[in-house]
């Protein structure tokens, strides 16, 4: 029987980041399937994680959740009966609902053949209530379905851990939470089943209904009254550049503060391969933060996701002049 882990979080939560030290630390000798699903019609992460010895599925241009659920089912069942994997890593789009995918796994034809071990949502400390006040119907989705809870961006923001463990708590009773630097984390508390590591706060009541928006007043009822369900693919946009212009390290960086201050609508995350007159870099964008890395994977395209996006405006700010 093959373990599944479910790899879940919202975008730019570090899902990658948790994928690669799993990777590096756990599952010694283990046959590893990854299946990557990247919302952008290109697959940045896939391109990170490719290593020799793991097999590596992409599914791109859509979410697992919505479009392409039939295309996810398919690549399991033929992975599962070509390689029959110890393990089979998923990392949906930080978009996806957790329960779409748990569902989906569950299906028959997959179920004898893998069973659902963990699903570990990745939580970032820094901006959970921001995304849980905009777009709550995936973020709660994410952090109610999840067997255990890791936060993220902990190190650069301790002052905010405690709110974001009360909000999750509030949100998912049962879950185990782990607030533990990453870097003090050994890989074994997070694929195993519950760990003493978390803070111990008393559930905390929300003020929010099952849908992520807020009660009206003085209501003693639990829902607002919408029931609305949106699909990934209505609620966000992308916007796949590739563009072959050779960049400098400060250029790029006032390209991308641009980016964030200057143009329509919200960008909730970009990243890419670009290149520079040096080599290639890596870039990592989440709402106020920007990370560019040395990369030794050459590339030309930076995938942009977010809401109200211009494509005309985007794509004019990093193509060739
Ligand atoms: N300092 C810090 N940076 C982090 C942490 N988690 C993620 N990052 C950074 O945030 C950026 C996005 O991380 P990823 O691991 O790619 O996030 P993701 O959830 O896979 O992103 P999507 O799949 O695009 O939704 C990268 O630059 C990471 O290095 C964290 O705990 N601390």
């Amino acid at each position: 029987m093959t373990d599944i882990y479910i790899i879940s979080g919202f975008l730019g939560a570090g899902k990658t980041t948790l994928i690669q030290k799993l990777l590096k630390e756990g599952f010694h000798n283990k046959k590893i399937v990854l299946i990557e699903n990247d919302f952008g019609d290109i697959s940045v992460d896939a391109a990170l994680l490719k290593d020799g010895n793991i097999e590596v599925r992409e599914i791109n241009s859509g979410c697992i959740c919505c479009s392409l659920s039939g295309n996810f089912v398919k690549a399991m069942k033929e992975l599962l009966e070509r390689f029959h994997p110890d393990v089979i890593l998923i990392e949906p789009s930080g978009v996806g609902k957790l329960s779409d995918i748990t569902k989906f796994c569950r299906e028959q034809g997959i179920r004898s053949l893998a069973r659902i071990k963990k699903r570990i949502t990745v939580a970032d400390v820094k901006r959970c209530s921001v995304y849980l006040e905009n777009f709550g119907e995936f973020f709660e989705d994410q952090i109610k379905h999840a067997d255990s809870i890791l936060l993220s961006w902990t190190e650069n923001y301790p002052d905010k851990v405690k709110d974001a463990y009360r909000l999750i708590r509030g949100l998912n009773p049962n879950a185990e939470i782990l607030s533990l630097p990453w870097t003090k984390l050994k890989v074994d508390e997070v694929l195993d089943s519950h760990s003493d590591n978390h803070l111990r706060i008393e559930r905390q009541d929300t003020d929010r209904c099952r849908c992520g928006h807020h009660l009206m007043q003085n209501s003693n009822h639990k829902e607002c009254g919408c029931r609305h369900h949106h699909s990934a693919e209505q609620t966000f946009e992308t916007v796949t550049i590739r563009t072959s212009r050779v960049f400098s390290l400060p250029d790029l960086q006032k390209r991308i503060l641009q980016m964030e201050k200057n143009t329509r609508g919200t960008v909730l995350r970009a990243k890419g391969i670009v290149r520079t007159a040096q080599g290639y870099l890596n870039i990592q964008y989440v709402p106020g933060n920007i990370q560019m890395t040395e990369c030794t994977i050459g590339g030309n395209m930076l995938c942009i996701i977010g809401h109200g996006l211009n494509r005309k405006e985007l794509t004019s700010l990093f193509e060739v002049d």
